[in-house]
C-alpha cells in the first residue's frame, strides 16, 4: 500500500487515487506576499477539554493522538469556518533531517516538522467518517515545528514513543491539552485544500498559523526513531513522512493579518 518510499511515494499516489491531480490538493507553498488580507475572518477559537485524550498510536505513516470525539467538549469555531468542528485526533509530519519535513512551506522555507490537528463539522455531518467526503467536512490547523529549546509539552508526547515504537503500536494518553501545542499568535493563512495522504479527498479547510513552536534538535531525532514498520520486519525508520506542495491552480490564500 502507499507509502513515502520511491516505489509507493507521493508521485505514485495519482495511480491509485486520482484526486491527487485535482484542483484543490494540499499541501501548498503559501507565499505571504500573495495572500490577501481578509477583515472579515474571525479569530480562531480553540477549546479543548484535556478529558478528552484516549490514546497514541502509530498507523505506519505518522503517530496519532485520538480523541474522544462523541461529544463537543473539544472544538475549533472561527476563523474561515461556519459553526463548530470537533478535534477527532493530531499527528506530525518530519524529515530525515532539521533542513526539511514540514507540508506547507512558506516562500520555499521548509521547517523540520509539521503539527496537523483534525477536525471535523460535527454542526453538519454525524461523524468523522461522513465529513471527509464533504467539500466542508474538515478543518485542519497546521502549525510548524522550528528548531529551539525543548519543548516540554512535545516531551510527553515524545514519552510514549517507547510504547508505539512499531507499525500498529499503541497505548492510552490521557490528560493532555493540545492547545499547549500552539504558538501565542493564532494568526493564520487559509485555504481550501484536501488530505496530505491518501485518500487525499478534497475536504479541508486549512489553517496554517503564521507563528512557530520550538522543538529541539534531541526531541527531532526521538521523532525519527519510530519506525514506519511492524514487528518482524526489515526495520525502517519513520522520517520524511511529507508530501510536497502542490500546485496552487485556481485558488487564493487568505491572511487573518495585515
Ligand atoms: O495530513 S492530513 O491531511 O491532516 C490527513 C488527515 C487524515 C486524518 C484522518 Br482521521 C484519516 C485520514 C487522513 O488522511
Ligand atoms: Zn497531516
Amino acid at each position: 500500500s502507499w507509502g513515502y518510499d520511491a516505489e509507493n511515494g507521493p508521485d505514485k499516489w495519482g495511480d491509485h487515487f486520482p484526486i491527487a491531480n485535482g484542483p484543490r490538493q494540499s499541501p501548498i507553498d503559501v507565499v505571504p506576499s500573495q495572500a490577501q488580507y481578509d477583515a472579515s475572518l474571525k479569530p480562531l477559537s480553540i477549546q479543548y477539554d484535556p478529558a478528552t485524550a484516549k490514546g497514541i498510536l502509530n498507523n505506519g505513516h505518522s503517530f496519532q493522538v485520538d480523541f474522544v470525539d462523541s461529544d463537543d467538549r473539544s472544538v475549533l469555531k472561527g476563523g474561515p469556518i461556519s459553526g463548530t468542528y470537533r478535534l477527532r485526533q493530531f499527528h506530525f509530519h518530519w524529515g530525515s533531517s532539521d533542513e526539511h519535513g514540514s507540508e506547507h512551506t512558506v516562500q520555499g522555507v521548509k521547517y523540520p516538522a509539521e503539527l496537523h490537528l483534525v477536525h471535523w463539522n460535527s454542526g453538519k455531518y454525524q461523524s468523522f467518517g461522513e465529513s471527509v467526503a464533504q467539500p466542508d467536512g474538515l478543518a485542519v490547523v497546521g502549525v510548524f515545528l522550528k528548531i529551539g529549546n525543548a519543548n516540554p509539552h512535545l516531551q510527553k508526547i515524545i514519552d510514549a514513543f517507547d510504547a508505539i515504537k512499531e507499525k500498529g503500536k499503541q497505548t492510552s494518553f490521557s490528560d493532555f491539552n493540545p492547545a499547549t501545542l500552539l504558538p501565542g499568535s493564532l494568526d493564520f493563512w487559509t485555504y481550501d485544500g484536501s488530505l496530505t495522504t491518501p485518500p487525499l479527498l478534497e475536504s479541508v479547510t486549512w489553517i496554517v498559523l503564521k507563528k512557530t513552536i520550538s522543538v529541539s534538535a534531541e526531541q527531532m531525532a526521538r521523532f525519527r526513531s519510530l519506525l514506519f514498520t511492524g514487528d518482524g520486519e526489515a526495520p525502517c525508520h519513520m522520517v520524511d513522512n511529507y508530501r510536497p506542495p502542490q500546485p496552487l491552480k485556481q485558488r487564493k490564500v487568505r491572511a487573518s493579518f495585515k
